[in-house]
């Protein structure tokens, strides 16, 4: 079966410094990958790649068998549009550190607010499929709350719902628990479990290595810029075979 992701030799640089360094990394569908390694390694960097907030430099991304950011026209490649930039970037949801909701509007129309101006979904619909995927997220007693209300648990439990709203092919998590108190990220990874049984593909960055080890079928360990080791949690997290793996992990381990 095709992979979900399918990432080749990536290549990021911000003026002389290479952010990804020729990073491969092939995610199946259904597979739960979570990234780990120091801060400044390019683990933002890559998701953002995947999702297209940023332009890579080399190498190439295929999202669900689509090469992104070209289009094939006989043997060449022309680059996107924006706007064709834009309809591609739908197959990846992206939840960030700062949930980024719109504080200006209720848990329901943050959540509607794809589904009715981008898919062009009819709003009694997309009110439906809210309310389903708030219940999801244990929240939908919080549909008429603002975010500024809420706890940044719950504004980031909203913040999936949204993106899930978007029905995505893959999820990417950026440091999606690291903005919270302690007491609020057993709530926001308990519903990223839930999603990962149900199927979902994702990616995820994270400082939890309990997730990483209990949930995730790969973890990654990335190093400036390149993937150093990969393999399943029990053994990259127990038994990695790389000095700086072992290094990281012993910092961050309590
Ligand atoms: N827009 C940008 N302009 C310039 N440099 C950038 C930009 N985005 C990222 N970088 C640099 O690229 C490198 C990789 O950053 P990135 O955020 O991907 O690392 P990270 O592994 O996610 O780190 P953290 O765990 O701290 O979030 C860093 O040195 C960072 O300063």
């Amino acid at each position: 079966m095709t992979p979900m992701i399918v990432a080749l030799d990536v290549r990021k640089t911000f003026g002389p410094l290479k952010a990804l360094d020729g990073v491969s990394l092939e995610v199946a569908r259904g597979e739960v990958v979570c990234v780990i390694g120091p801060s400044g390694s390019g683990k933002s960097t890559f998701l953002r790649c995947i999702n297209q907030l940023e332009r890579i430099d080399g190498g190439a991304i295929w999202v669900n068998g689509e090469l992104i950011g070209y289009r094939r026209e006989g043997d060449r490649l022309f680059p996107l549009s924006d706007r064709e930039v834009a309809r591609q970037r739908l197959a990846s949801g992206m939840v960030f550190q700062r949930f980024n909701l719109f504080a200006h509007l209720t848990v329901l129309q943050n959540i509607i607010e794809g589904p009715v101006t981008v898919l062009r979904r009819p709003r009694p619909e997309a009110v439906a499929e809210a309310m389903a995927l708030l219940e999801r997220v244990g929240l939908a007693d919080k549909r008429e709350s603002y975010p500024a209300e809420l706890s940044g648990g719950q504004q980031q439990r909203i913040a999936i719902a949204r993106a899930l709203a978007m029905k995505p092919e893959i999820l990417l998590f950026d440091e999606p628990t690291s903005a919270l108190d302690p007491e609020l990220v057993g709530d926001v990874l308990a519903v990223m479990r839930d999603l990962a049984r149900g199927g979902m593909t994702m990616v995820v960055v994270t400082h939890e290595l309990g997730f990483a080890r209990e949930v995730a079928n790969r973890v990654v360990f990335m190093d400036r810029g390149r993937v150093v080791e990969q393999g399943p949690p029990a053994t990259l997290l127990s038994n990695p075979s790389h000095a700086r793996t072992r290094e990281f992990i012993a910092a961050v381990l309590p």
